[in-house]
């Protein structure tokens, strides 16, 4: 690894290994939706938390019913929200609607359909099952039983199941309060003129609107310039404990104004990545609240690649989910590649529709190609040590952009 501090993985490895889950607050279920939950929960009660019917129909005993065209008087009429007066009475037929209790006694409900509908005697036209339409008190959740295990997410069912035991709220590990902060003399945010030599801030906005994605809880700082002191004065304020991650970019390479290098030495560590895009890398702790600062390199692509590679996998730690990063799977190359060796290589590509996944390689190698990688939707990922490729080939790809959802 000439030229080279780590590869990819030792790198990601040693930013996981210092950062923690944020700690957990009790949120309102409503708020809850893919966060995760930071301790078990129990059923305080069962589910269903009475016998109730399933259908509408009539409560009856199997003794009363034993050939269809069977007639009983209607001894009741019990609607979803009330309770039975008593115990069902032999001999009768006990009008329910579907949720309601059912009397004591109870041995099937008769859907309506399979009746004459009466009101004051009713006639069954069908034979029920023992047992039929009936829901038993439990038999979905027992009162006690685990209805979310620490570490799982909550997904619109859960959120249902929670409330449907009667839980408010849930300790959960809230969003990530991220801080994104571009920094470079030359950026002007779009919408503004630009003078000679300056350019628009496409990372910004860019990595804000990956992260929001994420799931993260996003927060904005103004660009920091390239004179000494910038970037410190501009991160200040978020390094009083208000931020769980700071994740900037630019101005880390070898450039004679790299004001992330200088401003930060000797709190951040900044190392040569084996990758391409992405070399120069940087994490550290910084601050008196140690906010784990992580800081890519500025060229779009780079930046990008690097926030799939790194910032994701943080970020799910950070939120106390299973570390999963960028979601990957096997695809298969319909055209040659060429990769230079020595490092990771993340190439731009477009997907088809096909298992093995084909992948078209996309645009060129250029870390400044923000064009051809708004087309991108996959990373295909070469092992340092690949140079040449051929259509057919199997390769590992990256899919930054898949939704993510709240069911894992
Ligand atoms: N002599 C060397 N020069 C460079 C090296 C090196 O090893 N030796 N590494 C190159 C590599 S690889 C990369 S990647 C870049 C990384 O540089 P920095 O992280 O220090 O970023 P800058 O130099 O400030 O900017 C690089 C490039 O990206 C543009 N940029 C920066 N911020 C933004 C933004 N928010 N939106 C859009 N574009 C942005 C910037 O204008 C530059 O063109 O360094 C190489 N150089
Ligand atoms: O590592 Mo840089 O990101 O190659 O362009």
């Amino acid at each position: 690894m000439a030229g080279f501090d780590r590869t990819v993985a030792e790198h990601r490895a040693a930013v996981l290994a210092d950062l923690h889950a944020v700690a957990p607050v009790s949120l309102p279920i409503a708020e809850a939706r893919g966060l995760v939950a930071a301790t078990p929960v129990r059923a305080a009660v069962a589910l269903p938390g009475f016998d109730n019917a399933a259908m509408d129909g009539y409560a009856i005993r199997l003794a009363d019913v034993t050939a269809p065209g069977a007639a009983l008087p209607v001894s009741g009429d019990i609607p979803a929200g009330s309770v039975p007066a008593g115990p069902l009475a032999p001999g009768t037929a006990c009008r329910i609607m579907t949720g309601a209790p059912v009397p004591d006694g109870t041995e099937a409900i008769v859907p309506v359909e399979d009746t004459d509908r009466g009101t004051d005697r009713v006639r069954i036209d069908r034979l029920p099952r023992p047992g039929a339409h009936l829901r038993r008190r439990g038999e979905d959740v027992a009162e006690g039983a685990t209805v979310l295990d620490a570490g799982q997410l909550l997904t619109p069912p859960r959120i249902g199941l929670l409330a449907a035991v009667g839980r408010p709220e849930v300790l959960v590990h809230p969003r990530p309060r991220v801080l994104v902060l571009s920094t470079g003399a030359e950026l002007v945010p779009a919408g503004r003129p630009l003078p000679p030599g300056t350019i628009h801030d496409a990372n910004g906005p860019m990595l804000a609107a990956e992260l929001d994605r994420l799931g993260a809880q996003v927060l904005r700082a103004p660009i920091a310039g390239d004179r000494p002191g910038d970037l410190l004065a501009a991160l200040a304020p978020a390094l009083d404990g208000g931020v769980d991650l700071v994740v900037t970019s630019a101005g880390v390479s070898a450039g004679a104004y790299d004001v992330v290098k200088q401003d930060l030495a000797g709190q951040v560590e900044f190392v040569r990545v084996a990758m391409q895009p992405g070399k120069p890398q940087g994490f550290g702790l910084v601050g008196p609240h140690h906010t784990p600062v992580l800081t890519l390199p500025g060229n779009p692509v780079s930046a990008w690649v690097s926030l799939q590679v790194f910032v994701r996998p943080a970020l799910d730690l950070l939120a106390g989910r299973p570390v999963i990063g960028c979601p990957g799977t096997t695809g298969v190359l319909t055209a040659p590649l060429e990769s230079p060796a020595g490092r990771e290589q993340f190439l731009r590509a477009r997907t088809g529709t096909g298992d093995p996944l084909p992948v078209t390689p996309l645009g060129g190698p250029g870390s400044h190609l923000l064009g051809s990688l708004a087309h991108a939707d996959a990373l295909v990922v070469v092992p340092a040590d690949r140079i040449t490729l051929a259509a057919g080939d199997s390769v590992d790809v990256l899919l930054p952009l898949t939704p993510t959802g709240s069911d894992r």
